[in-house]
């Protein structure tokens, strides 16, 4: 059984995810996760972020291993966690150039899909692309300045200066983030955490519930 919950930066895919999963007690993939790993290693590298040869030879070279848990996800590369490095400015601002390359997409996709199921699949195309028959497909949006007030308070920055990162990072992500057809989109910005968790296991069908 695969949900997936896809949506624009900052959203509330993650939490979201991590809720319903918690209340279906299944694992949760942020597979944006993995994206941010490959960035973070890019940069650590000083790896040319339009050339996907020397990064699909690194990642290749020492896989990475994305630990999947109800309370949140991990990215390994050997013994190394890289999850303390994901969310930085640093990396929101090189992420959408290392996610366009199509090699890294298809390396993230099989990396996906070669995780067992039951699980919520949180990200930009998990219901268009990777996983088109998941049993449920959700999609959440909220205003810039919604998701910035919250990206903000979240991280201790100016909501201004969130705001217009993630109108650029909604830009460059567009080929990647429009919701599938049959999926249900919800708008998060009236509605609390709780509430939209709630809306969206209200929404899976019996036999996922
Ligand atoms: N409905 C909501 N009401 C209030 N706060 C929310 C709501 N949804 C999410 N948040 C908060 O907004 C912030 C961003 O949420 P989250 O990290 O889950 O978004 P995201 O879509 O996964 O972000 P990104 O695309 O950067 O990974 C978090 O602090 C989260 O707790
Ligand atoms: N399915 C996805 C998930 C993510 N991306 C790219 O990764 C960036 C970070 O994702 P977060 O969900 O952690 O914010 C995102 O801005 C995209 O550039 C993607 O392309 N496809």
């Amino acid at each position: 059984m695969i949900v997936t919950i896809d949506g624009v930066a900052a959203s509330g895919k993650s939490s979201v995810a991590s809720g319903v999963a918690r209340a279906l007690g299944i694992p949760y993939v942020s597979s944006g996760f993995l994206y941010r790993a490959a960035t973070l290693l890019a940069l650590e590298a000083g790896l040319p972020p339009s050339d996907p040869a020397p990064l699909l030879a690194l990642l290749r070279g020492r896989p990475l291993r994305l630990e999947p848990l109800a309370g949140g996800n991990r990215v390994w590369q050997g013994e190394r966690d890289l999850t303390p490095g994901l969310h930085s400015s640093r990396v929101d601002a090189g992420v959408s150039a290392v996610a366009r390359l199509p090699e890294v997409r298809a390396w993230v996709d099989e990396e996906l899909r070669a995780l067992p199921e039951p699980f919520v699949a949180e990200g930009r195309d998990m219901g268009t692309n990777v996983f088109p028959h998941a049993d449920a497909k959700f999609y959440l949006t909220a205003s810039p300045r919604v998701r910035a007030e919250r990206r903000a308070q979240e991280r201790g920055e100016d909501a201004g200066t969130v705001e217009a990162a993630l109108i650029e990072r909604d830009r460059r992500d567009a080929a990647q983030s429009a919701p599938a057809p049959d999926a249900r989109v919800i708008d998060t910005g009236p509605l609390t955490l709780e509430g939209v968790i709630g809306a969206v296991l209200a929404a899976l069908p019996a036999r996922t519930a």
